[in-house]
């Protein structure tokens, strides 16, 4: 029986998710996965850090008190975050990164799948920054240590929509896209269309583990931006910058717009669109537009995503599912990993 050993870098809502699940479910992983999984190291700047090279338990750790310095309560924890230590010294073959998502500069998640990535280890991570500013590097870097570097939870949490339509699209010729791709700015649009404030629509997402840790990246359309880019890389071989796609969110928009578009038969929607010229060339904007009711997209609420898939050979091809979640995107990571262990079974 595979057993790979998990370090997991950042303890927010997404890897505890993950510590919970693997307490839940790993018994049944055997079977139903042929692998289990071992925790060997955690590390939060807020929580500190621990590693145990036989094993941490899963479920202490995910219902661990969300306190500053928590970990030093474990046998051999740290009140600090050593995360060089974790990512190279806890003996880990697979490094779990979901720290906060930094859309300038991408740090410093990008240093952590370095590390692991020179250091030989498998990463998955649901990060956008590293993979939409550094994306070519890091994959670059992977090959080169011949090693996996899996982002399906970067867009549309646990909806595996880059698998998707990397796998089962190809050879359809994707040349383009349009899709609601922020959870937040969905679920705040839903909410005000009830009635709700936008301020407490944004801080019922925050409360629900929705929203990324500074909000303003959902609402300004800058989560989403980071996502056209990588999507558009991934699909339409692209070669985007994130100043390349014009961006603006949903915060101008009041109560009076919404109820405006409900009285027109019409719903406002943030919408993130690409597209591959004749030259081939590829434009990609977010902003909010005004969709009709009869608009395939339109009927998409909540946190709930959706992407309309433009192909030469089908037409559109439209997925939807979670957009954000703890669990949700926990997920994505779990599907990371079962890739990396379907490729390591047939190579
Ligand atoms: N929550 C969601 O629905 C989704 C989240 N994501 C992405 O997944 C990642 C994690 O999301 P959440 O768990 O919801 O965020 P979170 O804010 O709950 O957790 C992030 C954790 O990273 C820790 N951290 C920050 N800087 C650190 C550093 N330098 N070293 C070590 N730890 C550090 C924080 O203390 C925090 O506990 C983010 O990048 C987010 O954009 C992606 C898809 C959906
Ligand atoms: N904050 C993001 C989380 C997933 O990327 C969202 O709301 O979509």
């Amino acid at each position: 029986m595979t057993e790979y050993k998990l370090a997991l870098v950042g303890f927010g809502g997404v890897n505890r998710a993950l510590a919970q699940l693997i307490a839940e479910r790993n018994d049944s992983w055997k079977n139903e996965l042929g692998f289990t999984l071992k925790i060997v190291g955690v590390t939060d700047l807020f929580l500190g850090s621990v590693i145990d090279r036989d094993g941490l338990d899963a479920a202490l750790l995910a219902n661990l008190p969300a306190v500053k310095g928590a970990f030093a309560q474990l046998p051999g924890g740290e009140a600090i975050a050593l995360n060089e230590a974790v990512i190279k010294d806890s003996g880990a073959d697979i490094i779990a990164e979901a720290t906060f998502t930094n859309p300038v500069d991408g740090e410093p998640a990008t240093s952590f799948c370095r590390w692991a990535l020179e250091n030989g280890k498998h990463v998955v991570t649901t990060n956008k920054g590293p993979i939409a500013l550094h994306g070519g590097e890091l994959k670059d870097l992977a090959q080169r240590n011949n090693v996996a570097f899996e982002y399906e939870g970067s867009v549309m949490s646990g909806t595996p929509v880059i698998r998707l339509a990397r796998q089962l699209l190809a050879g359809s010729s994707v040349v383009g896209f349009e899709g609601i791709l922020n959870g937040t700015s969905n679920f705040v649009l839903t909410r005000m269309e009830g009635g709700l404030g936008f301020a407490e629509a944004v801080s019922e997402a925050q409360a629900l583990g929705y929203a990324e840790a500074d909000p303003t990246a959902d609402v300004e359309g800058h989560d989403v931006r980071l996502k056209m880019v990588i999507l558009a890389n991934e699909l339409l071989d692209a070669k985007l910058n994130v100043s390349d796609v014009s961006c603006s969110g949903i915060s101008s928009l009041g109560l009076g717009d919404i109820e405006k578009a409900r009285q027109d038969g019409a719903r406002w929607k943030l919408i993130g669109a690409a597209t591959r010229h004749a030259d081939g060339s590829v434009s990609a904007s977010v902003e909010p537009r005004l969709l009709n009711h009869d608009h395939p997209l339109a009927a998409i609420c909540g946190a709930t995503n959706a992407v309309s898939f433009a192909t030469d050979l089908l037409g559109a091809v439209t997925v939807s599912g979670p957009g954000a979640g703890r669990t949700e995107t926990a997920f994505a990571l779990l599907s990371d990993i079962i890739s990396i262990h379907q490729s390591v079974a047939h190579n």
